[in-house]
């Protein structure tokens, strides 16, 4: 192996030869576990370098020290802004296919079964495997041994799932199409887009299952048998920092332009504006409809029963209802959230379609209908006779729709009753310590997230954070999310008092602070054993203002000093999440130090 410059070294020999002030600057991870890649910059005299990107922090390092060497010796720092972009992505050859498969089946739900076999060959047997993700089977491929046959056919499926294959190029006996229905179809992932309606993975994240809105809308023009075209409106930017403009033209009406930084995201931009101006405009002609009737005499039939089979009332909040449901066909369990349609709903669900992050509640899809679903919670545990105490039923007021949101089936207990349980422990122990920051620190990614899209959470709350299948935290409930727009008005004390920010209570303006100061209350209470809540009543007034307990503040130095640093009074003296991410990560490696050296003293 070659052995690699130590370029850490040499950038600190050159910015002291030129007495210059370097320090590193920790960007933080990106991807699946299983194939993580970590970025850091070099800041040599408050100037940033090109960001470097590798498997481990030290990589990452040694990669930015390598970036700013080479702008600074050989003057290629636009060569290597350009590759920025590229080398965040991790090289697909690094991928375990197989393992991303698997993640990929239990973030979606999906059971994944390798079908392996043999087929007779010129000499001997040859393995074969294709892999049946949900109830879709995908292409057979061979290869030289049972294990490598698995593992093309997991990649097979990785590049259909990514659109660089569709199920049509990738089947054995099939010959490509041509022409633009062709490349529309891979950009489409079709096959996949019509079994589970909306899921598709965007090509740069295996992570993040996004949307596919051009699915949808190759969908609607099938059904309504119309045709749609991307009109190509501008190319903006520089080379590195290109911005391309799209809209969609579905016969001939134009919708409103879509921006992306590739073509394939303006365009699926495009296809998301295109979505919600046909769903607004089907809910006002079904609107319209029954006021020409004047009334609504045809019962109309359900979406929500057709597709899913109700199973369990899990709770009502401001909104509505949401249950837990199973998919009749795809046999998956999902929540839907049902509540009555406002326009302002609309607008919460076009935030909610725009979050793909581990740490998110999914959403996967809405509907309106002019029936309701009711739940007789007096019946909810007997199980076999849902159908007579929950019904479809239409609202008073002829006019009143009913949205529905489909979204990702969280576990029943919030972190609310994580809280609760914990408190019911009899000892304050260092378990707790090491959960509790594991699971602020993914809160903290997922708030780090939604700030990076420009949105405001407002009513982050224990009972508003749920867990997923591997216990991983799940941001939910968007009903106040705002956007973040530096001079938008706000309205006044929206969100739970107990967890609210004071400038969100009294005043107009506010920003994404407020988020970062009901973090500070969520991570004290994660620590922090409360047993009762007269004893959490006497103490919260102090907490908010940066007093803590005396032995908290004692057990807790280094939590209590990130803590006292988000219930700042003034916003702007709150860090931002990704400061309290980068902080929490270095802690949460110390701590653990500390704690398998202190281990290690106990087994001496
Ligand atoms: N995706 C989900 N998976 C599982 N349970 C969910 C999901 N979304 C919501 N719930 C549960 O459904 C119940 C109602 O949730 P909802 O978000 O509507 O209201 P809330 O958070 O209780 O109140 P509000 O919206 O008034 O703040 C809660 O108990 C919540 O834990």
């Amino acid at each position: 192996m070659m052995a690699t410059k130590n370029y850490v070294a040499e950038l600190n020999e050159y910015a002291q030869r030129n007495r210059l002030k370097l320090k590193y600057e920790y960007l933080g991870s990106d991807g699946p576990d299983h194939n993580k890649v970590f970025s850091q910059k070099a800041i040599i005299d408050g100037k940033d370098y090109p960001k470097g990107v590798g498997k481990t922090k030290k990589d990452a390092k040694l990669k930015a020290a390598e970036n700013a060497l080479r702008c600074l010796l050989d003057g290629k720092c636009q060569d290597l802004t350009e590759n920025a972009a590229e080398a965040s992505t991790p090289a697909e050859t690094d991928i375990n296919f197989i393992c991303w498969l698997n993640e990929y089946g239990q973030r979606n739900r999906l059971t994944i079964k390798p079908m392996e076999t043999t087929r007779p060959g010129p000499n001997n047997a040859i393995p074969w495997c294709s892999f049946m993700v949900g109830d879709k089977e995908y292409p057979a491929v061979s290869g030289k041994t049972a294990r490598e046959a698995k593992e093309e056919a997991a990649k097979l499926v990785y590049d259909i799932i990514n659109g660089n294959k569709t199920t049509d190029t990738a089947d054995e006996n099939h010959s490509d199409g041509s022409g633009q229905q062709s490349e529309d179809l891979s950009e489409n992932v079709f096959d996949l887009c019509t079994t589970t309606k909306n899921l598709t993975v965007n090509s740069k994240d295996p992570s993040l299952v996004e949307t596919n809105y051009i699915g949808l809308i190759n969908d609607y023009c099938q059904r309504e048998n119309c045709s749609y075209t991307f009109v190509d409106e501008k190319i903006c930017g520089t080379p590195d920092k290109r911005q391309f403009f799209y809209k969609l033209r579905i016969n001939n009406k134009q919708y409103p332009v879509g921006k992306g930084k590739s073509i394939k995201e303006a365009k699926q931009s495009a296809a998301r504006q295109a979505w919600f101006v046909l769903q607004e405009q089907s809910s006002k002609d079904a609107k319209d409809k029954n006021v020409g009737n004047g009334q609504n005499e045809m019962p109309t039939v359900s979406r929500f029963t057709l597709e899913f089979e109700p199973l369990e009332h899990l709770g009502k909040g401001a909104f509505g209802s949401v249950y837990k449901v199973r998919h009749k066909q795809l046999k998956i369990e999902y929540a839907v959230k049902v509540g009555c349609y406002k326009e302002k709903s609309l607008r919460e669900v076009r935030t909610l379609s725009d979050l793909f992050h581990r740490n998110i509640v999914r959403y996967y899809t809405f509907w309106m209908q002019d029936t309701g679903y009711e739940w007789d919670l007096r019946d909810s545990y007997d199980r076999d006779s849902y159908d007579s105490y929950a019904s479809s039923h239409t609202a008073d007021n002829p006019e009143t729709k009913f949205l529905y949101i489909q979204m990702e089936l969280c576990a029943k207990n919030t972190l609310r009753d994580w809280i609760d349980e914990k408190n019911k422990e009899s000892e304050q122990d260092s378990k707790r310590r090491e959960e509790s920051l594991r699971i602020a620190q993914e809160i903290v990614c997922g708030v780090e997230y939604i700030h990076s899209k420009n949105h405001i959470h407002r009513d982050l709350k224990p009972v508003n954070i749920m867990f997923g299948v591997e216990g991983e935290v799940k941001i939910g409930d968007f009903g106040l999310v705002t956007s973040d727009d530096d001079d938008e008005e706000r309205t006044v004390c929206k969100g739970t008092l107990y967890y609210m920010a004071h400038e969100q209570k009294t005043e107009r303006k506010y920003d994404r602070k407020v988020d970062m100061f009901a973090l500070g209350l969520i991570f004290f209470e994660l620590l922090w054993k409360l047993s009762t809540y007269s004893e959490r009543a006497k103490i919260w007034p102090g907490v908010r203002r940066q007093m803590f307990p005396e032995e908290f503040s004692v057990t807790f130095t280094k939590e209590k000093q990130i803590i006292n640093s988000l219930l700042s009074e003034k916003p702007e003296d709150r860090p931002d999440a990704s400061a309290v991410k980068a902080e929490l990560e270095e802690w949460t490696q110390i701590f653990s130090t500390q704690k398998a050296s202190r281990q290690e003293n106990q087994t001496v």
